[in-house]
C-alpha cells in the first residue's frame, strides 16, 4: 500500500456547500433513513452516556423496544452495527480531524453516518450531517487505510475481527402464560408464522429461531406469552410450589417470576410478593404485571411495596409460608449479552468488574438468604441470580450452608439432568445449577434448599427421570471460563487475577 494523502477542504467552502444542500427535497426512502439515523442517535447517546458513567438507566434492548421507537428493526441494526465498529470509527474520526465543535456536539449521529460511509451501504445520505461527512469521505477512507497499515491487516474484515465481540445468535425462547393460554394453543398459533419447538426441560417453554421478533405479536401484547429466556424460566419450576401453598416472592419486581409461580400453582394458594425499589416506573410495572391476577377469588397475589429484610418472619401472617423465591438484586453479569451489553465500550475494554459493588451485592444476598431461612414453616427456598460471578453464587451458598443445615435444610437438586453445575468449591456444589451465557443465552445460578425429606426433586420431568441414572454430573460453566477458574487464572470475582492483584478484597464477613 502506497502513501496516503488526506485532502482537506477549506472550512468556509464546506459550510457554504452544506447550507445549499439542506434545501433539497427528500424521497420516501431518504426520509425514513434520515429519521432512523436520528432516532438511533438519540438511543445511542443514552447508551454511551450510561456506559461512560457505568450507570445505565436501561439496557440497549429495552431502549430500542420502547413503544415510542418507530422503526425498531432499523434502529436495532443501526445501533448494533455502530457499536460493533465504534473503536474503529472513533479512531478514524480522531485521525482525520474533520469534526469541528458543531459536529462534535452530535457525535452519536456522526458515528452512525460514518459507519454507513465506511462499512455500510452509504445510501440515502441526505441531511446536513450526512452531506458534511460525504464531502469528507476520502479523508475518512484514508484514515481507515492508515489504521489498517498500523494494525498490519490486509482488509477491513481483518480489522473488524481484531475488535470482534461475541455473536449472540441464540434461539428466541417464549414462556407460555398458562394462566391465559395452554401450551398447545400457543404452539398452534405461533406455528402459523414461525418454526416452533417445545423445550424438553420446561413444559411451558417454546423455542423459536434466533432473531425472531415477537415484540408486536398479539400473544405478547395480550400477555399470553412472555419473551423470557430459558434460564430465567427455570427459577420458578426449581421451587415448584404446590397448588394451595403459601409462597413468598422476596425480591419480586418487576414480577415475571411471581406470575410464573401463580401459573405453576394453578391459581390456587397465596403469593406475597415484595418489591422494595422506590422507583415509580418499576413499581408501576410490577403492579401492571400482577394486576390481572390480583383479584382472582381462588388465588391471591398480594404485591407489597416493602423491604423483605424488614419483615418479621415470626409474625403470625407468615406462619404458613411454605416456599420462598429469593431472586435478589445482583450484578446482572449473566444477562449482559441478551441486553447487548457486550457491545458497550466499557465491556470491550474489559473494565466491567467493579469489585466493590460485587462485595456489597454479595453481602446483601447473603443477608437476604439468611433472613429467608428464618420463616418457621418454609420447606423450600430457591436462591437465584443472573450473575456469573462466584462471589454472588457459590460463595453465598457456601457461607449460608452451615446455618441452613442447623435449621434442617439440605441442598436439593432441582434439575438432575442439567449438565451445567455449580463450581466445585465445596462439597454439595454439584446440586447447584448454572446456565452458560454462550450456550443458553443467559448466565443464571439457581440453588434449592429443601427441608424435611425433599431428596427427590420437585421438578421431575420424564426426561429427568430417564436421564437421572445415565448422566454423570460435571461442574460446568463455559469451558474456557471454567478452565481459567480451574487453573487459577480467574478469581472468585470472575476476573483475571492480574486485574484484582490484591487491590480488591472481599468483605471479611463472607470469608
Ligand atoms: C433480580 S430483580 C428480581 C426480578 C424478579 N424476580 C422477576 O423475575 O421479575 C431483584 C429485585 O429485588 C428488588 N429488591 C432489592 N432489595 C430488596 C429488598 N430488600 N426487598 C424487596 N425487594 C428488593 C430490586 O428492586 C429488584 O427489583
Amino acid at each position: 500500500m502506497g502513501r496516503i494523502h488526506v485532502q482537506k477542504k477549506n472550512p468556509k467552502a464546506i459550510e457554504n456547500e452544506e447550507k445549499k444542500g439542506t434545501k433539497t427535497k427528500m424521497s420516501g426512502s431518504e426520509r425514513s433513513a434520515y429519521f432512523a439515523r436520528r432516532e438511533s442517535a438519540k438511543i445511542l447517546k443514552v447508551v454511551l452516556e450510561g456506559d461512560a458513567k457505568r450507570c445505565a438507566l436501561a439496557s440497549i434492548k429495552s431502549l430500542i423496544y420502547k413503544p415510542s421507537v418507530r422503526n425498531k428493526k432499523a434502529t436495532f441494526a443501526i445501533i448494533c452495527q455502530t457499536l460493533k465498529h465504534l473503536p474503529i470509527i472513533k479512531h478514524v474520526l480522531d485521525s482525520s480531524s474533520i469534526l469541528n465543535s458543531k459536529w462534535k456536539r452530535q457525535e452519536e449521529l456522526i458515528y452512525i453516518i460514518v459507519y454507513d460511509i465506511l462499512f455500510g451501504q452509504a445510501i440515502s445520505l441526505v441531511g446536513d450531517a450526512e452531506k458534511y461527512l460525504v464531502r469528507h469521505k476520502e479523508a475518512l477512507h484514508s484514515s481507515l487505510k492508515q489504521l489498517m497499515i498500523q494494525r498490519k491487516v490486509k482488509d477491513v474484515k481483518q480489522l473488524v475481527a481484531l475488535h470482534q465481540v461475541p455473536d449472540v445468535s441464540l434461539p428466541r425462547y417464549v414462556r407460555v402464560n398458562t394462566l391465559k393460554l395452554d401450551v398447545d394453543s400457543a404452539l398452534l398459533q405461533l406455528r402459523e408464522k414461525y418454526s416452533v419447538q417445545k423445550d424438553d426441560l420446561l413444559s411451558d417453554l417454546l423455542i423459536l429461531p434466533p432473531g425472531t421478533d415477537l415484540h408486536d405479536h398479539p400473544l405478547v401484547k395480550n400477555g399470553s406469552i412472555f419473551l423470557q429466556g430459558k434460564a430465567s424460566s427455570m427459577v420458578a419450576p426449581a421451587l415448584s410450589p404446590e397448588p394451595g401453598w403459601e409462597v413468598l416472592d422476596a425480591c419480586a419486581a418487576p414480577g415475571n417470576k411471581t406470575v410464573h409461580l401463580a401459573a405453576l400453582m394453578k391459581r390456587k394458594g397465596r403469593i406475597i410478593a415484595y418489591c422494595s425499589y422506590n422507583v415509580t416506573m418499576i413499581i408501576d410495572h410490577f403492579h401492571f404485571v400482577l394486576l390481572p391476577f390480583k383479584l382472582n377469588s381462588s388465588s391471591d397475589i398480594q404485591a407489597l411495596n416493602e423491604d423483605f429484610l424488614n419483615i418479621d418472619p415470626k409474625a403470625p401472617s407468615y406462619s404458613k409460608i411454605q416456599a420462598i423465591l429469593l431472586d435478589p438484586s445482583c450484578s446482572g453479569s449473566g444477562t449482559a449479552a441478551t441486553r447487548l451489553d457486550h457491545l458497550l465500550p466499557s465491556k470491550a475494554e474489559g473494565q466491567d468488574t467493579d469489585i466493590e459493588r460485587l462485595n456489597k451485592l454479595s453481602a446483601f444476598q447473603r443477608k437476604a438468604l439468611e433472613h429467608a431461612l428464618l420463616f418457621p414453616a418454609v420447606e423450600r427456598i430457591v436462591y437465584s441470580t443472573c450473575s456469573i460471578h462466584q462471589i454472588e453464587n457459590e460463595d453465598v451458598i457456601q457461607s449460608v450452608l452451615p446455618l441452613a443445615e442447623s435449621y434442617g435444610f439440605k441442598l436439593a437438586n432441582p434439575f438432575p439432568e442439567w449438565e451445567c453445575r455449580g463450581l466445585p468449591v465445596f462439597e454439595g456444589s454439584e446440586n447447584l445449577v448454572r446456565t452458560d451465557p454462550a450456550k443458553h443465552g443467559e448466565g443464571f445460578f439457581i440453588a434449592l434448599f429443601a427441608r424435611k425429606d425433599e431428596t427427590t426433586t420437585p421438578h421431575n420431568s420424564t426426561r429427568t427421570r430417564n436421564l437421572q441414572k445415565k448422566k454423570s454430573i460435571v461442574p460446568f460453566i463455559r469451558p474456557n471460563l471454567f478452565n481459567m477458574w480451574l487453573y487459577g487464572q480467574l478469581n472468585r470475582h470472575g476476573c483475571m487475577d492480574k486485574c484484582c492483584s490484591g487491590r480488591h478484597r472481599r468483605d471479611t464477613t463472607t470469608d
